[in-house]
């Protein structure tokens, strides 16, 4: 439901297409061309109107009836509202779906105004410049990002510059190449960071369109290098960038520029919250790439969900920043062992001291700091932050004495820097404590923000207001007592304010500096100097203690603003307490071991589970891998639900695990240096980006034949399964032979082409092992527990049967199978790698002669094509293998 504005009324002139437009829409329209791209939400009274498209976009978006009034060029103006109270919703559900939107005010008076209100956009919501508590989530970063393409002489260099508006951090890189590892290396990169908005500039043919987000083209000189290196100088306040790692950086720079001017355009105002900037260099992080991530289910499924997820089981964290931080770090592995042992350092220490309760029950009172120090930045924070600010700072000295027992590792250790960084920052709390009132109101608007005692002419005017009643008793009976006027009274009227009333009897009494305001009948009505002052006061005293509050709540923010820093450090500290601390619980919990780095190549897990999958089932049976320098391949078999994807994600959650700095799910793990982890798992199709599935399986597998190197860890899981047998085969077994020789890679390849499981006698680098099950009645059991060698079936048919395949079905597929697989003996008897082969004295093998020359084995045939399984007792299946033993004795000699 929308009002109808009186001023659009006025537009809504003649339906001719010679009327003019109205001073209104001439405003509105001025307005909007400044903003071409967002959704313009145009204060009118108690609404904001969009209009023309943006009207019938909003409409669309946010369900809300679209209507038209008046008209424009002939043509009806298309109008749509929402209430202002309910902005905030609306505005997060555009935000969520990549829209960007400019909020414009009234700022003119209504009543003195001629011709429309003056408005101006006082706000600018985008999807990646958000700092909103209402409109951010609470445990993610939503990251604007600028992208700067240089392209030279066929090397393209890729300059990217990111921000959180929200935590102030600033973030460089740059990489180059051809346009296509550029584009790839982008791809990846816009994967790990996960911009909620890009910008970049017009010339777009570098780069091909993301979907990961909303695009915003600006122009390309808003990419200037040397400008972007003066801005960036600037915002800073620095002379060099050499203190920030950010030396020889060129397309980063234009980046830069384009970023902070478009953060500082959004926010009407500089960014004095955003004080340091970190370079992230090529090969400072494991290298995880977007399948990766997606595929090990890090912090959202494969079916993009939340949980459960590497990052909802670990979770345990009490304040967002931990949580924001958690995130982070599962994403961002660093490939320095000294950052991981720092870590499970820490975590060991709280885990011995037994702090974590402790720990944790403090935390869980601390608010989101960091993001409440943007908002007194960015000058909107509101009273009640500031109040939850005060209570946070509080629990400081708590959490410094909780961690105590845990400092045994030196003054270098994390945990006593951490704590060390907690310090109380008396002169900011001081502040906040002689302030804020202990709960104040929401708005600053609203008044009774501030403490008593903070301000002498707040508590007067305060006072004034609420004490009013008790000043005209006192003074009442003052002027009794000097007049000895009995039945004087001192009154209030709207009209004439405050008077003292004395009977005309009395008005001989009256002293000289009585002055006369009014003459009743029975009475007089006078004034004096002290009740003037007091009237004048009184009167205005509400209006101007919230005048006060306003200004001293400008003045407080201003005096906050120095102490940003501290309060920065003292969030970054805070979170890193609440992610090792929650690191620890579920360590405990969970009973997970510490890992232990090293500098030789291996990985060597003893008893290690699926972190997620142990957790959800009753008994998950633990197993070991172990990569050393001659064992870089695994070959993995065994049956569909045998487990083989499971195990595989493990070894690759462990090793990041232990490079995230978190303790593993194994009862030890020694892991050597590792500079990237590949997965190629499952077969999705990319239907929307026009590649089968076949193609995407492909292309992954290009990316790790291309990019793995001796400190890759690459899972491969039934590559080739994709296309025809052969093609599949022949597939797999180049690119298995590949990781062995050339990438020498730690692999982990599942497959069920049983003809791999030969590849380890002519690569003795590789290793077969299997996952096991055995057949029960007619039923099969998985047994979870990975042995060496290779396994010696596949089940296809009884895990076929066990998902409810129909009966007649499976008994086809059975006398189809036996078919195949006498065939297959026909013509290639080697071909069937269940049959062990034929070992003679001499180790030879010796190969079978075929069916039709051998009419024993012709026999053989024949009885087994008799059988129908199915029909069979266990007693008589047991009496026809007996049988079936028999007949193949000639066939053996
Ligand atoms: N070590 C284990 N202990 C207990 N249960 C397990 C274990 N590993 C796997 N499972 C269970 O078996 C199920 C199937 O495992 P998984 O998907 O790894 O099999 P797979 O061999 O990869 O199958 P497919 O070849 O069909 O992809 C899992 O969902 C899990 O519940």
């Amino acid at each position: 439901m929308t009002t109808v504005p009186n001023e659009i009324n006025a537009a809504a002139v003649k339906n001719s297409p010679t009327e003019k437009v109205t001073p209104m829409m001439q405003q509105y329209l001025r307005i909007k061309a400044e903003h071409p791209t967002m959704l313009v939400f145009y204060r009118m009274g108690d609404f904001y109107e969009l209009f023309h498209e943006d009207a019938e976009k909003a409409a669309r978006l946010l369900g809300i009836t679209l209507t038209a009034r008046g008209s424009q060029g002939g043509q009806p103006i298309k109008m749509c509202g929402v209430p202002f109270h309910s902005l905030e919703g609306y505005l997060a559900k555009l935000v969520k779906i990549g829209e960007s939107c400019a909020i414009c005010e009234q700022i003119g008076d209504p009543a003195t105004s001629k011709g429309p209100v003056e408005r101006k956009v006082v706000r600018v919501v985008t999807p990646g410049t958000l700092t909103d508590a209402d409109l951010l989530p609470e445990k993610a970063e939503r990251p604007l990002l600028a992208m700067c393409l240089i392209s030279q002489r066929k090397v393209v260099t890729a300059g990217l510059a990111w921000l959180s508006l929200a935590s102030g951090a600033l973030k460089l890189m740059e990489f180059s190449g051809d346009s296509h590892t550029v584009n790839t290396r982008m791809l990846q990169e816009l994967e790990r960071i996960a911009p909620a908005e890009i910008l970049r500039g017009d010339n777009a043919d570098l780069f091909e369109e993301t979907t990961i987000c909303h695009v915003n083209r600006v122009p390309d000189w808003h990419f200037d290098v040397v400008s972007g290196h003066k801005a960036l100088l600037d915002q800073l306040g620095v002379a060099t960038l050499t203190g920030f790692g950010a030396d020889g950086l060129g397309a980063a720079f234009g980046a830069a520029g384009a970023l902070l001017r478009y953060a500082q355009s959004t926010q009407g105002r500089g960014l004095q919250h955003v004080r340091s900037l970190t370079t992230e260099t090529e090969n400072e992080f494991i290298g995880l790439d977007a399948a990766t991530r997606r595929n090990l289910e890090l912090t959202e499924t494969i079916r993009g969900q939340e949980s459960p997820t590497l990052f909802s089981l670990l979770d345990h964290c009490r304040t967002a920043m931990g949580s924001r931080l958690l995130r982070y770090w599962l994403h961002h592995a660093q490939r320095a062992q000294t950052v991981a042992r720092a870590r499970h350092e820490a975590i060991g220490a709280l885990a011995a001291s037994d702090v974590t309760g402790a720990l944790s029950a403090t935390l869980a009172q601390v608010p989101d700091i960091e993001r409440i120090t943007t908002r007194i930045a960015l000058l909107s924070a509101r009273p009640r932050d500031l109040a939850s600010l005060r209570d946070g700072l509080q629990q400081l000295p708590a959490l410094r004495h909780g961690m105590q027992r845990s400092l045994t590792g030196g003054e270098d250790s994390l945990l006593a820097q951490t704590c060390a960084a907690l310090s109380t920052p008396s002169e900011c709390l001081d502040l906040l404590v002689r302030a804020v009132a202990p709960e104040p109101a929401a708005m600053v608007r609203d008044g009774g923000v501030f403490a008593r005692g903070f301000d002498a002419e707040l508590d007067e005017l305060r006072a004034l207001s609420e004490n009013a009643g008790q000043f005209l008793v006192d003074l009442e009976t003052r002027e009794r007592a000097r007049t000895g006027i009995a039945n004087l009274r001192v009154e209030y009227n709207k009209v004439h304010g405050f008077y003292i009333e004395v009977t005309h009897g009395q008005t001989t009494k009256v002293p000289d500096d009585y002055r006369r305001r009014q003459t009743l009948k029975n009475a007089e009505r006078y004034i004096t100097p002290e009740l003037k002052a007091f009237e004048d006061k009184a009167l205005s005293a509400q209006d101007r203690a919230l005048a006060r509050e306003k200004l001293l709540y400008d003045q407080l923010l201003a005096d906050l603003a120095p102490h940003i820093g501290t309060l920065q450090t003292i969030s970054q500290a805070l979170a890193r307490l609440d992610a090792l601390t929650a690191l620890t619980q579920h360590a405990l919990r969970h009973n997970w071991c510490a890992p232990q780095l090293v500098a030789e190549p291996c990985i060597n897990i003893a008893e290690g589970r699926h972190p997620v999958v142990e957790n959800q089932i009753e008994r998950f049976i633990a197993n070991d891998c172990r990569f050393v320098n001659e064992r870089r391949l695994l070959l993995i078999t065994g049956p569909n639900m045998g487990g083989k994807s499971t195990f595989m994600r493990q070894v690759a959650l462990i090793t990041l695990l232990a490079y995230v700095g978190s303790y593993v799910p194994a009862t030890s793990a020694v892991i050597g240096p590792i500079d990237r982890i590949f997965t190629r798992i499952g077969a999705t199709d990319d239907l929307a980006g026009g590649r089968s599935t076949f193609m995407v399986e492909m292309t992954e597998a290009a990316a790790i034949l291309n990019g793995a190197t001796e400190h890759s860890l690459v899972l491969m899981d039934e590559v080739g399964r994709g296309t025809s047998t052969f093609d599949g085969l022949a597939l797999a077994w180049a690119i298995a032979r590949h990781l062995i020789d050339t990438s020498r890679s730690f692999s982990l390849f599942a497959t069920h082409y049983f003809e791999l499981t030969q590849l380890p006698e002519s690569h003795p680098t590789a290793a077969n092992v299997h996952l096991s099950a055995v057949e029960h009645k007619d039923s099969i059991v998985f047994l979870h527990a990975v042995q060496d060698g290779p396994a010696s079936q596949s089940y296809g048919l009884q895990v076929a049967q066990l998902a409810g395949v129909p009966q007649p079905v499976i008994r086809a597929a059975r006398k189809h199978l036996a078919r195949l697989e006498a065939q297959a003996l026909d013509a290639t008897p080697q071909l069937d790698l269940f049959a062990a082969p034929v070992v003679d004295a001499d180790d030879e093998v010796v190969t079978p002669a075929p069916a039709a020359e051998n009419p024993a084995v012709q026999t053989l045939l024949d009885a087994l094509d008799a059988l129908d399984p199915d029909a069979l007792s266990p007693r008589e299946a047991l009496e026809r293998l007996y049988e079936i033993k028999r007949l193949a004795q000639p066939a053996l000699a």
